[in-house]
């Protein structure tokens, strides 16, 4: 069933670690289903469309207009450089403005600010055809008002179309409004419980407390 996951814990604790071991940049014990695939048949999980991720830093070393850099979320129709069709942009274009970055559309997306720059992958992301979303962190530089707006983003890719969001957060406040489930990699046998807003509550608790 599709779901929201917050995956929450200390720095350090293994939440990227788990996300790596998802898409396969690492070597894992034990067995992940992934949508009823056996994670170790798939080689590469997001170009067989298993899942779409999201890393915490991603850095582009060329110029390139963001419309081309979102328009790319849909690599798996066409790979990565060949000729995207009006289509594809008109798909581009609805998905920045669905982030609220239609003003950087034709911008630099080296140029932009960091924050600018995590709404424009996104919006990218938002173009994969994937029905598990893998996102590391997806707030960390953003305003007080897109972060709100990237959660509620987040619940309607659940509501709305139907996926699984696993995203790992620092940012328990602005779980309270959400539905989903909580998994703390921090507690000694972490386990998904329901998204409330006393699990919330006492989850920021345990995480306030020292680590060791
Ligand atoms: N390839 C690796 N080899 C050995 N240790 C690693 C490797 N990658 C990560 N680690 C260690 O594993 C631990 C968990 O790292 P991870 O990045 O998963 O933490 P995290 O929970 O995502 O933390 P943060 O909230 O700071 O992003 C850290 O102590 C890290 O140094």
């Amino acid at each position: 069933m599709p779901s929201f996951v917050a995956i929450v814990g200390h720095n350090g604790c293994g939440k990227t670690t788990l996300f790596r071991a998802l898409t396969k940049q690492l070597p894992y014990e034990g067995h992940i289903q992934l949508a009823g695939h056996d994670l170790r048949t798939a080689r590469r999980p997001a170009a067989e469309g298993l899942l779409a991720y999201l890393p915490q830093r991603t850095i582009v070393g060329f110029p390139i207009r963001v419309r081309e850099l979102v328009v790319m979320g849909r690599y798996r129709q066409h790979g990565f450089f060949s000729a995207y069709s009006p289509l594809d942009y008109q798909l581009a274009d609805a998905a920045l403005a669905r982030v609220g970055a239609t003003h950087l559309a034709e911008q630099d997306f080296t140029l932009l600010s960091g924050g600018e720059q995590q709404l424009v992958w996104l919006a990218q992301l938002s173009l994969q055809d994937a029905p598990l979303y893998l996102l590391d962190e997806p707030t960390q530089q953003l305003d007080v008002y897109y972060r709100r707006r990237v959660f509620d983003l987040m619940q309607a890719w659940v509501e709305e179309q139907h996926k699984t969001v696993l995203c790992i957060t620092h940012d328990l406040d602005n779980l309270l409004a959400l539905s989903g489930y909580l998994l703390n990699l921090s507690a000694s046998q972490p386990r998904l419980e329901p998204l409330t807003a006393d699990a919330v509550r006492i989850t920021k608790e345990f995480l306030e407390a020292s680590p060791v």
